[in-house]
């Protein structure tokens, strides 16, 4: 099939990448100029394990092509994709100012039937908003389909070509069947695609990521407890996790959930819901719980040293929201480093991808470092916020002799807290006994 697919960050790279290596021709569009330029000179402008082969692959077999003019990229294209960005607006709602300028730009070049894909994450209702605004202009027959997304960010690759199950929402038959033709090669490899209407299929999205969110922060609240009672988290989730109607993923307590997703997504359906006159009660909480859990062990680094961070050096392992990629939208980490700044502290930190990001925002705010040890040379206190996995078995004695003080804060609960007594370290972590 001939595809387009406009915008191509995270999703929208993945999916035309994921297409082409499916045998299709697909075409990518975008606004940004320099992102387009890299692409055609063979750099992939994101970090995702697993797409390099499958982007070279493809860009050299011909089926991956790039440009930044719509007209081109959608000429003679069956589906074309929406990937764009939905951030949140003032109001939380999601922002759908990009969708709807590529969709009024499609009516005026829409030259014969396609199926306009919505993949971004969008509202209740945005496939009808999305479905006028072409038809204001366009001379030929269409369909808007809804077709979420539910890839996570450093698997994207496996997520994208082995999906627990496909969602799309038409009540277009025309369109189903163009729908049922893309996704033919995963069905065929067992991967279920679920029919339902567009607003169901909208709500769908919202639905997932916001139980993922208060499944989080559900294990999140029961880590506090545990600190308050004298229970270990990890031993719970444990005892939980086994029992089958609950299942062992997303059960990890930590420093709260981050990304370019979930908090923008929760709020996105907490906005719905007010709009429609519905108290979303729990959704309240699930953010609420959430902004708190960041900046959980801020008050336990001040109260280490004394309310007094002025002068301190803390070293900080791990910047992206989590691992396996170089996102730091809404990454726990920047938000702890600014109020560490805020009162006085000095920072290093190192992180396997994510350092460039952070530089573009913090620039010489923070020492960067090369590696992770070279971070805790002569500082005060250590902080880990993303669970790479270099972090997990890392020479302790070596750090302790780099590290003034032997204490680590661990928003990610790394180590065994049997580990870091035997090595004489004192040791913060979420929802387990302080070692001391
Ligand atoms: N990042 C993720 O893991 C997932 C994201 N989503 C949803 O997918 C959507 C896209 O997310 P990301 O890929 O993370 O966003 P992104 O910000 O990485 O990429 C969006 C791209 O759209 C381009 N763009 C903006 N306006 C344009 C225009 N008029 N024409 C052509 N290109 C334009 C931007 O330059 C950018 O490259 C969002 O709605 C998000 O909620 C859904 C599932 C997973
Ligand atoms: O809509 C989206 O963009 C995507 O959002 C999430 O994917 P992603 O944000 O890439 O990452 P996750 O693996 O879900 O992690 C999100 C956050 O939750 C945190 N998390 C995750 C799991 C867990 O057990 N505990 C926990 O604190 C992570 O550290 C991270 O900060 C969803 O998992 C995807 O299904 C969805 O498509």
């Amino acid at each position: 099939m001939k595809i387009a697919v406009v915008g191509t960050g995270y999703v929208g790279l993945v999916t035309g990448t994921c297409f082409a290596e499916t045998g299709n021709q697909v075409i990518c569009v975008d606004i940004d100029v320099k992102k387009i330029d890299r692409m055609l000179n063979g750099e992939i402008p994101i970090y995702e394990p697993g797409l390099d082969v499958l982007f070279h692959r493809n860009v050299e077999e011909g089926r991956l092509k790039f440009t930044t003019n719509l007209a081109e990229g959608i000429k003679d294209a069956e589906v074309i994709f929406l990937a764009l960005p939905t951030p949140p607006g003032e109001d939380g709602s999601a922002d759908l100012k990009y969708i709807l300028k590529v969709a009024d730009d499609l009516g005026y070049i829409l030259d014969k039937y396609a199926v306009i894909i919505d993949k971004s994450t969008v509202p209740v209702g945005t496939a009808e908003k999305v479905r006028a605004t072409i038809a204001k202009n366009a001379k030929v027959e269409f369909d808007v389909v809804s077709n979420p997304e539910f890839l996570r960010e450093g698997v994207a690759v496996e997520d994208f070509m082995k999906p627990d199950r496909v969602v799309v929402g038409t009540t277009s038959e025309k369109a189903k069947k163009v729908m049922e033709k893309l996704y033919a090669p995963l069905v065929r490899q067992g991967n279920p695609v679920i029919f339902m209407d567009e607003r169901s299929a909208e709500m769908t999205k919202y639905a997932a990521n916001s139980f993922l969110a208060m499944k989080i922060t559900f294990m999140n609240e029961i880590a506090n407890l545990c600190e308050k009672v004298g229970a270990n988290v990890d031993d719970i989730r444990r005892g939980i996790g086994t029992d089958s109607r609950i299942g062992k993923r997303f059960l990890f307590a930590g420093i709260g959930y981050g990304g370019s997703c979930f908090p923008k997504d929760v709020q996105a359906l907490a906005k719905t819901s007010a709009d429609f006159d519905y108290d979303f009660r729990i959704l309240k909480s699930v953010m609420e719980v959430n902004d708190d859990q960041k900046k959980k062990l801020l008050p336990m680094v001040h109260n280490f040293f004394d309310n007094d961070l002025k002068g301190k050096t803390i070293a900080v392992w791990g910047l992206a929201f989590k691992p396996y990629t170089d996102d730091i939208r809404e990454a726990p980490a920047l938000e702890n480093i600014e109020a560490l700044l805020e009162a006085g502290a000095n920072i290093t930190v190192y992180d396997p991808e994510a350092m460039d990001n952070v530089k573009a925002i913090l620039g010489d705010k923070v020492t960067f470092c090369h590696t992770p040890y070279a971070a805790l040379d002569d500082a005060d206190a250590l902080m880990i916020f993303t669970e790479w996995p270099q972090f997990r078995t890392p020479e302790f004695e070596k750090m302790g002799k780099l590290l003034k003080n032997k204490v680590i804060f661990d928003g990610r609960n790394l180590y065994e807290l049997s580990t870091m007594r035997e090595m004489g370290y004192t040791y913060f972590s979420i929802g387990r006994e302080k070692v001391s």
